[in-house]
């Protein structure tokens, strides 16, 4: 991923469609990781074929599982049993994922192997001290570059302690590193968060056999336990669309007026849906239809309509089941009707950019008024008209800030063109073929 890829995405009409996006990257993660630590095969339909998701497939293959697609896209991963991961020969390169890095680190973190893990100039600007802390209570040790970020270098052990750890922020990448550490660890590990992120570690490991618990505490806390040393059998998974990669043609479809796309099998977890909450709260024309749990996951076809925006208030306990969708939030309430407050936003500065920057950035280079608050909030003046686009926006190696601001160019009166499009594989792979298939404009700009 080293030449930068322009894109220009201009006016649309209508976008109209049947399509399945992509499977979902957190649950194509984990699939492929807890395949490796099971006894026998796991067999994958619907993988994320996304570059965050190949670096996770490499980087098990590296630890000693073999993980292999067939001619029908079918994966098939062997696994080495939990506590036989073996030390890798090579650095494990995480690419642009936070995801696979620090679920990573916490797996390997219980295994009496050393790893040193990198990834590309995002990712090892992101900040690591919050999945090493808690691990080192545990047991494990790092080296790490200054500030607690990769660089850096895992020291396992076979003889972790379980904790219990209350997440000083919501994370499910923390949750996970540490419930993952735990699985080897005898005894419970449980991990507390005040604010309940996406649970399909919890769901796919006791999918996997092992007895994962919750339990709700007197200040309203939940608390997860995972009972160490399970015995961890392959399974068949099935990979539902992805809510987050969903929310890119939802959008583009209801700013563009006479649209109407059905989005097929969009994981509905109840934890990750806060956008289309927020978007229905808009006033958003979607029906949520053939409601049905696809392997242990909620799933919907999502039929969507074009139809006017009011601006909303999006409160702060919100952000962890829409966490990923802030900018492409942010795009749709530049173009809706009134103003659009988003609060508590803090965790967006560290994801593969800093996005509460780079989206009021953007957005107000074209055109549109925002306000991002000392208490890292984001207010968004939409006036109900096209914004004026006609601009170029910096992306920052990241995948949401690229694909957010071509659907914004689809709706502005000017196109808008984004410095570098490459990222947008690592989440959505075929991501500008799918939309110019349905209606859309998107055309390399070098
Ligand atoms: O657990 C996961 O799969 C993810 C958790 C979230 O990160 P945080 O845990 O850092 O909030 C999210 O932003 C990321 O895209 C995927
Ligand atoms: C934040 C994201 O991913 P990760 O943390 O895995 O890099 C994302 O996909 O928006």
């Amino acid at each position: 991923m080293s030449q930068a890829k322009p894109l220009r995405s201009s006016s649309t009409g209508a976008l109209t469609g049947t399509l399945r996006v992509p499977g979902d990257k957190s649950i194509s993660h984990r699939s492929l990781m807890f395949g490796a630590i099971a006894v026998g095969e796991t067999v994958i339909h619907g993988l994320l074929e996304g570059e965050d998701v190949l670096h996770t497939a490499a980087a098990m293959r590296l630890l000693g599982a073999t993980a292999e697609r067939d001619a029908a896209g079918v994966w098939r991963v062997r696994g080495v049993g939990l506590g036989g991961l073996a030390e890798p020969a090579q650095v494990l390169d995480m690419g642009n994922s936070g995801t696979a890095a620090r679920l990573l680190i916490g797996l390997v973190a219980s295994h009496p192997i050393t790893c040193v893990f990198t990834g590309d100039a995002s990712l090892n600007k992101r900040p690591m001290a919050r999945v090493t802390t808690p691990l080192e209570q545990m047991g494990a040790r790092f080296v790490s570059r200054s500030g607690g970020r990769l660089p850096l270098t895992v020291i396992g052990s076979d003889r972790t302690v379980p904790v219990t750890y209350r997440l000083p922020v919501a994370s499910a990448q923390v949750k996970s590193a540490i419930l993952l550490c735990g699985l080897n660890t005898a005894g419970t590990t449980t991990v507390i968060e005040a604010e309940p992120t996406r649970d399909h570690t919890e769901l796919m490991l006791r999918h996997f056999g092992a007895t994962v618990t919750t339990e709700r505490l007197e200040d309203g806390a939940l608390a997860v336990s995972v009972t160490g040393q399970p015995e961890l059998t392959g399974r068949t998974i099935q990979v539902p669309a992805d809510p987050s990669s969903a929310a890119f043609p939802a959008v583009a479809a209801l700013l563009r007026p006479g649209s109407e796309l059905v989005l097929l099998e969009v994981g509905m977890n109840p934890r990750r849906t806060g956008l289309y909450d927020t978007l229905v709260e808009m006033g958003a024309d979607i029906a949520f239809e053939n409601r049905r749990d696809l392997a242990g996951e909620p799933v919907a076809d999502l039929r969507v309509k074009h139809g006017p925006l009011k601006g909303v208030v999006v409160p702060a306990d919100r952000a962890p089941s829409m966490i990923d969708e802030y900018p492409i939030l942010a795009a749709a309430a530049a173009c809706a009707e009134g103003t659009t407050v988003m609060l508590g936003l803090k965790e967006l500065r560290v994801k593969e950019s800093d996005r509460l920057a780079m989206v009021a950035e953007g957005l107000t280079r074209c055109g549109v008024r925002v306000e991002v608050g000392a208490d890292d909030s984001l207010t968004v003046h939409g006036t109900g008209r096209p914004p004026q686009g006609g601009a170029t926006v910096a992306t920052a190696m990241d995948h949401r800030i690229a694909m957010s601001f071509l659907v914004l160019g689809m709706a502005s009166a000017e196109p808008v063109q984004v410095d570098d499009g490459a990222f947008i594989d690592t989440s959505f792979p075929g991501f500008v073929s799918l939309m110019n298939g349905l209606g859309a404009k998107i055309a390399d700009a070098a």
